[in-house]
């Protein structure tokens, strides 16, 4: 497995509270990762610092063998939009754009002039069973669908690895699994890695391997067979 993003020894403090207390975690390309745990146990702090959004006071990060968590402000920020997605629990779509500008955010956001955004934002609609929902604006689509707009987006600007925080956690049963489902599926296809949180433990079994956090510190890890 070649090796995309990897922790050592994080350690975050907030006030007296351990929110980690010496985590380490590897990714590889195409794989993806659970984070499960007990409310307070660290996940949120867990990805927010793999992703670069919160800052370990020990340990380092590293995507591609190169240190992130000691980069500057600007050129986090820019790392997290070049070589990140991000699919968070309300999709946190705008809601007075069409759902193809959303999708072409990412892309508008790192120079590319929009008509051409909007072009390879479309592509992503098919395979994500989004066909003829281009024009519609967030509040004309289901929890479903938005969540799915919300992956096109994270997925466009082909990035090295897609973060997940509890992205069913809105969705009825049937509609998580048709997302975790296609989210676990494009994200392979595409060579990403996914990292995602949840509370589900059958959003869980779609992963390749599931990390237990508990306290801050990785409880267990397993493995799943890839279905
Ligand atoms: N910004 C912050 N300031 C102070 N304490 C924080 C902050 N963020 C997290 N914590 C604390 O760190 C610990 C871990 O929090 P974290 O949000 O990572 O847990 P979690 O497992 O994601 O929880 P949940 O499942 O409830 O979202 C908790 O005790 C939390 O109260």
């Amino acid at each position: 497995m070649s090796t995309v993003l990897a922790a050592h020894g994080l350690v975050k403090k907030y006030g007296p509270t351990h929110a980690l207390a010496g985590v380490d975690v590897e990714v590889g390309e195409r794989d993806s990762l659970a984070v499960m745990g007990p409310s307070g146990s660290g996940k949120s702090t867990l990805l927010h610092i793999l992703a670069g959004i919160v800052r370990p006071d020990e340990g380092q990060v590293l995507l591609r063998h190169d240190r992130i968590d000691d980069l500057g402000e600007n050129r986090l920020s820019a790392l997290r939009r070049s070589r990140f997605g991000f699919v968070f629990q309300f999709g946190q779509l705008l809601p007075e754009l069409p759902a193809e500008e959303n999708v072409a955010l990412p892309l508008m956001l790192e120079g590319t002039p929009r008509r051409q955004a909007v072009e390879r934002a479309r592509r992503w609609f098919a395979p994500l069973g989004l066909d003829g929902l281009e024009r519609r604006r967030p509040g004309q689509l289901s929890g479903g669908q938005a969540q799915r707009v919300a992956i096109a987006r994270a997925l466009v600007a082909e990035p090295d690895v897609v973060f997940a925080d509890e992205p069913t956690g809105a969705l009825d049963r049937t509609t998580s699994g048709e997302v975790v489902r296609l989210l676990t599926s494009v994200t392979r296809e595409q060579g990403a890695a996914l990292v995602m949180v949840t509370h589900d433990a059958d959003v869980a079994a779609h992963c390749d391997r599931v990390l237990q956090v508990r306290d801050g510190r990785i409880d267990h890890h397993s493995q799943y067979t890839v279905a």
